[in-house]
């Protein structure tokens, strides 16, 4: 469990996140959302202890994240960065087996995590011969190799294309269903509305709802922080997330 209780964020002028308290259980995938600027990368960044609260606490099982060393605290948080860079021209393996560096058996973890995003079959290629997409699921195979308790991944579906962006999202719905925490960042509402346990909105540093899709995406939400029509419609068995342009846009 990893939580946050009344952190504010100040990054030079701006108060980047206010006074958000949030908690997230094991077992559940949850999906960051909100406009471009409205906190969610600095919120990860605080949760992976990357970023001081100028107030407030951030904690993991019951202890300040604070008062974790760098080693306690890298056993327990994975965080994908949103920037997909990696400096050295590294096979494919061995990029992924610096994730699971902090185990006896790190090569057969590597090479797990490689498969679970479909790479195994370029595991020994140089990592700079590959495509943007490659890339990203390289690192992100490279983030499921830790096997931290807490997966932070910040817009994990970025260069992906469509079906893959899919795939990942059941990838992650997957490490959720085997105990972890995890919290990604999304920018399609649709997808995050169809593969996520739970929504955090952020709008302008503030949390502006928290918890299932179909409670959380109303019209008024949807308008107000948005910018969009829309809300659930029947589809099949299940309900679906549909969205339009609204007529206000600024
Ligand atoms: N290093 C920084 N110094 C000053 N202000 C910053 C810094 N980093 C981010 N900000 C500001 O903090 C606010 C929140 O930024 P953040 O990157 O957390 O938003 P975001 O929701 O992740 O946005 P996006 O969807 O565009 O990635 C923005 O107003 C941004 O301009």
């Amino acid at each position: 469990m990893i939580e946050t209780q009344n952190i504010h964020v100040r990054l030079a002028q701006t108060e980047a996140v206010r006074d958000v308290t949030l908690r997230f259980e094991p077992g559940r995938l949850y999906g960051l959302v909100g406009p471009n600027g409205s906190g969610k990368t600095t919120l990860l960044r605080a949760l992976a202890g990357l970023v001081a609260p100028s107030a407030g606490a951030v904690r993991i099982d019951d202890r300040a994240l604070s008062s974790l060393s760098l080693s306690e605290r890298s056993a327990r948080i994975g965080y994908l960065p949103q920037a997909r860079s990696i400096s050295w021209d590294l096979t494919v393996h061995e990029i992924v087996q610096l994730g699971a560096q902090r185990f006896r058996d790190a090569e057969p973890r590597a090479a797990a995590a490689l498969r679970e995003v479909g790479l195994g079959d370029v595991a020994h290629r140089r990592v700079f011969s590959l495509s943007g997409g490659q890339t990203a699921r390289v690192l992100l195979a490279r983030l499921l190799a830790t096997a931290c308790p807490v997966l932070l991944l910040d817009e994990p579906l970025t260069a992906l294309d469509p079906a893959w962006q899919r795939q990942v999202l059941g990838v992650l719905k997957a490490a959720a269903a085997r105990g972890h925490v995890v919290i990604a960042s999304l920018h399609d509402l649709g997808l995050a509305a169809a593969f996520c346990d739970d929504l955090c909105v952020m709008h302008d540093g503030s949390l502006a709802g928290f918890g299932r899709p179909e409670t959380v995406f109303t019209p008024a939400l949807l308008a107000e922080v948005f910018h969009l029509t829309g809300g659930f419609e029947v589809a099949g068995e299940g309900t679906r997330l549909h969205l339009g342009a609204h007529p206000l846009i600024p």
